[in-house]
């Protein structure tokens, strides 16, 4: 017998949090297995003089971070964020990485235990004894509910634009991805799930790191030869870095959206990456950057390479991986964008891995360690 239609709700309602309420309430009118009313938390700010809610309830519009786009009448902006959660069966988790630890200890102990969280939430934090804490584990653990994540190649205006994409979930219980799935797919949003759900979350934040590589490429008027460089170590990278980090993590999650071509389009028209470039070209810093370039939204690629290079600094290893060194360096002004250049000329991926080595008239392949 079926059970109880589940009820959805949006912790967030930035750009990419307004572009997924469009998906999910048009699938939560149409789907029997789910609640019509979907909640979303909005941070409440005024807009032109007034309440963002308000704005939102009325015309079904996020003038703010979405604007040209209806979202469906059933998508209800609350302001408070247990109100907007409290009663919720699945919750979504899409607000700026910055702002994660302050949500969970505002809703522990006022949602339903038996809850799920999927994060969209592209980012890490600083953990204790100098590591990087995932947003999913650190929803896990402090709101106590288990959490899948998704991550793709989804500029948020080409979604709510319906121009066809694909995106990832990653979820270890195979039970539930078919909820989540149905919840989220849409015809021209299409849904591969995998299992692999630590890597399938590394790869959407990594990636962030090396847009703002791409971006300083642009911003340096470097070309593409230059900049598909760039992607190629930054690949190179972020598999290294799941491999000694997260090591049992699957190559092929790489081949997913949220892996190459999560990499791709966010290297040619993402946030960070225009970000990055003004950066290089008027000297101005990034946070000054993202106030006047972002009206409202919020960097996560100059906040992930600090926290990345927090922990390799901790380890020792920045120059196992000097892509991401480079760049977060850059970021904070300890180098110029010119000298990520060089920094990369010697990079470790150039160190070949086969050598020839002639012998008595006939050419004999031998293995070196890179
Ligand atoms: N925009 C995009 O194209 C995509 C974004 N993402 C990821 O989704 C996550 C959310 O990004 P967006 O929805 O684009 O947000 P955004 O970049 O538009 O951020 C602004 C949001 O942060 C909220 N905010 C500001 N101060 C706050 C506070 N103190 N507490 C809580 N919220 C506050 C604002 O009200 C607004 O809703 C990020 O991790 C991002 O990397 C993932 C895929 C695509
Ligand atoms: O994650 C994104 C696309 O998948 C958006 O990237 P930006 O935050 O750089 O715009």
């Amino acid at each position: 017998m079926p059970g109880k239609p589940k009820k959805a709700c949006i912790v967030g309602s930035g750009n990419w949090g307004s572009a997924i309420a469009k998906i999910v309430g048009h699938n939560a009118a149409r789907l029997p297995q789910f609640d019509d009313r979907v909640t979303m938390y909005v941070y409440e700010e005024m807009v032109n003089g007034r309440k963002l809610t308000e704005i939102i309830n009325e015309t079904h519009e996020n003038v703010k971070y979405l604007p040209g786009h209806k979202l469906p009448e059933n998508v209800v902006a609350i302001p408070d964020v247990v109100e907007a959660a409290k009663d919720a069966d699945i919750l979504i988790f899409v607000v700026p990485h910055q702002f994660i630890r302050t949500l969970c200890s505002t809703l522990l102990g006022k949602i339903k235990p038996t809850a799920i969280g999927l994060s969209l939430i592209k980012g890490f934090d600083q953990a204790a004894g100098g590591g990087i804490d995932l947003i999913s584990h650190i929803i896990t653990r402090n709101l106590r509910i288990q959490c899948a994540v998704l991550m793709g190649a989804n500029l948020a205006g080409e979604v709510a634009d319906e121009k066809f994409c694909e995106t990832t979930i990653g979820c270890r219980d195979s039970r539930l991805a078919p909820l989540l799935r149905d919840l989220i797919q849409t015809d021209y949003f299409r849904v591969v799930v995998v299992d692999d759900e630590d890597a399938v979350e590394v790869c959407g934040a990594l990636k962030n790191i090396v847009a703002c590589g791409a971006g300083f490429v642009d911003g340096l008027g470097l070309g593409d030869n230059t900049k598909a460089a760039v992607i190629r170590l930054g690949l190179m990278e972020m598999i290294k870095f799941v491999d000694i980090f997260y090591p049992g993590s699957k190559l092929s999650t790489f081949f997913e959206s949220c892996g190459v071509a999560d990499l791709i389009t966010t290297c040619y028209g993402g946030r960070n990456r225009r970000v990055s470039e003004a950066f290089v070209k008027t000297g101005k810093s990034i946070k000054e950057l993202e106030d006047e370039l972002l009206n409202g939204q919020k960097l996560q690629g100059p906040y992930t390479a600090e926290e990345v290079n927090f922990m390799l600094k901790n380890k020792g290893m920045e120059d196992r991986f000097p892509l991401f060194t480079a760049i977060h360096r850059i970021c904070i002004g300890e180098l110029s964008a010119g000298e990520m250049i060089e920094c990369i000329k010697h990079h470790p991926e150039h160190i070949p891995k086969t050598t020839y080595v002639e012998e008595d008239e006939t050419a004999t392949e031998t293995k070196t360690t890179g």
